[in-house]
């Protein structure tokens, strides 16, 4: 059995190793992200998790863990914005209200997938101009569902959230640990 990372996520890396969680291989997978018309952030979010783990190539008794974080404004999902114009715009909406940010994580052996969803809500204060200007300036937004990192230097514009941490960050360690176990991988030692 090995273990596939199929995420190009540095973050979900980190999150892994947190729990003593080292891939044997990293896969990113290659998918169209693009949302179906009218689709909802949760159901999104959770197909583009499974179309994930479906789009990586491994074997049978490998164990294959992927996921994906989106930031929802009501009905609206908000994704990695394309440039610094868009990532601005994101603040903007984002501003002063509250949102939810999902994440859906799906981890395959041979045939069988088993997938969770997390929903967080988090509240990010009224930012004023010198805040925007100055994050935009960080480039810390790259990357990053919703254009913002709660993480790094955006960590200063969020007050609350209600919800998992490391699941805006973009892997929800709990449920995360749950669905390698499901799987047979040998967390605690083969213990749990
Ligand atoms: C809201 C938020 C998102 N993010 C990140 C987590 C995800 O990496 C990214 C959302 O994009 P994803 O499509 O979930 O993941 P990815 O493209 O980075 O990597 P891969 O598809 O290969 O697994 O946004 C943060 O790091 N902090 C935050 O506070």
């Amino acid at each position: 059995m090995k273990f596939i990372l199929g995420s190009a996520s540095p973050r979900r890396l980190e999150l892994l190793a947190q729990i003593g969680v080292r891939p044997d291989d990293v896969r990113p997978p290659d998918i169209d992200e693009t949302p179906r018309k009218a689709e909802l952030p949760r159901p999104y979010c959770a197909r583009i998790a499974r179309e994930k783990v479906a789009a990586v190539e491994a074997g049978d008794d490998d164990i294959v863990l992927c996921a994906d974080t989106t930031v929802a404004l009501g009905r609206r999902i908000l994704g990695k914005p394309a440039d610094r114009a868009e990532a601005e715009d994101f603040l903007r909406r984002l501003s002063g209200r509250r949102h939810r940010v999902v994440t859906a994580v799906a981890v395959r052996r041979g045939a069988r997938v088993w997938e969770r969803d997390v929903q967080s809500s988090v509240k990010m204060k009224v930012l004023s101009e010198p805040e925007i200007a100055s994050y935009l300036d960080s480039g810390d937004w790259q990357g990053k569902a919703g254009g913002y990192g709660i993480q790094g230097p955006a960590g200063a514009f969020i007050p609350w959230i209600s919800g998992s941490f490391t699941a805006i960050v973009g892997l929800p360690l709990a449920e995360t640990a749950n669905l390698l176990v499901a799987a047979g991988y040998p967390l605690y030692g083969g213990r749990a």
